[in-house]
């Protein structure tokens, strides 16, 4: 994606979501919600109030030790997850810090439900958390995190020079 059709989708995305709402994947190519992305995760994430939810299946392309998930793969959702608070505060930011807690295995092929929520937003500082349950209820894992509120610019850097 060029710099012209990242700025062009930006008040698309950024727009106020309602309850229930399907959200934007952040960009096509996302390793977390991108639905071109073929190695990514291709998450669909909905607006629960004041949360967002999605359900997720990891597949072998994602394993770690034999029929569970990689700990990578599970942050990499569970970061992504948080991308999509955004739309709920309102502006782009980026993760500062990630910590997961990985309560058990994440089986391959199994279905688990996420949830996201922001904590607290002091200036610039947002900080977050999210669960991972089996459909059962029981937690899998879970993730708290810092992001710092960034300008559009601060993706020049990742754009073709
Ligand atoms: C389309 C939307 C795109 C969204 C996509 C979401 C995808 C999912 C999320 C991601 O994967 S994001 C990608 C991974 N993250 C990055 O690539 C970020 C890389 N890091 C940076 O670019 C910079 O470190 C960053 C922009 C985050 C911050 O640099 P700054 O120079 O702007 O911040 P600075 O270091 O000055 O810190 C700002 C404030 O935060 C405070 N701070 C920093 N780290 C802290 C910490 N760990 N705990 C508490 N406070 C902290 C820091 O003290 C300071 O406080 P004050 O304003 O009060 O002085």
């Amino acid at each position: 994606m060029n710099r012209e059709e990242f700025l062009a989708s930006w008040n698309e995305k950024f727009r106020p979501q309602e309850d229930g709402a399907q959200l934007p994947p952040h960009h096509h190519h996302c390793l977390g919600c991108g639905p071109d992305n073929p190695h990514g995760h291709h998450l669909t994430v909905h607006r629960r109030g004041e949360e967002v939810h999605a359900t997720h299946i990891f597949d072998e392309r994602h394993v770690g030790a034999p029929g569970i998930a990689h700990g990578g793969a599970v942050a990499t959702v569970l970061d992504d997850l948080f991308g999509y608070l955004l739309y709920l505060t309102g502006g782009p930011a980026v993760t500062r810090q990630l910590e997961v807690l990985y309560a058990s295995p994440v089986i391959l092929g199994t279905t688990y439900r996420l949830a996201a929520r922001v904590l607290r937003a002091e200036g610039r500082k947002l900080y977050v958390e999210a669960d991972m349950r089996d459909v059962e209820g029981s937690l899998v894992a879970s993730a708290a995190a810092l992001f710092l509120s960034v300008d559009v610019t601060h993706f020049d850097q990742g754009m073709p020079r």
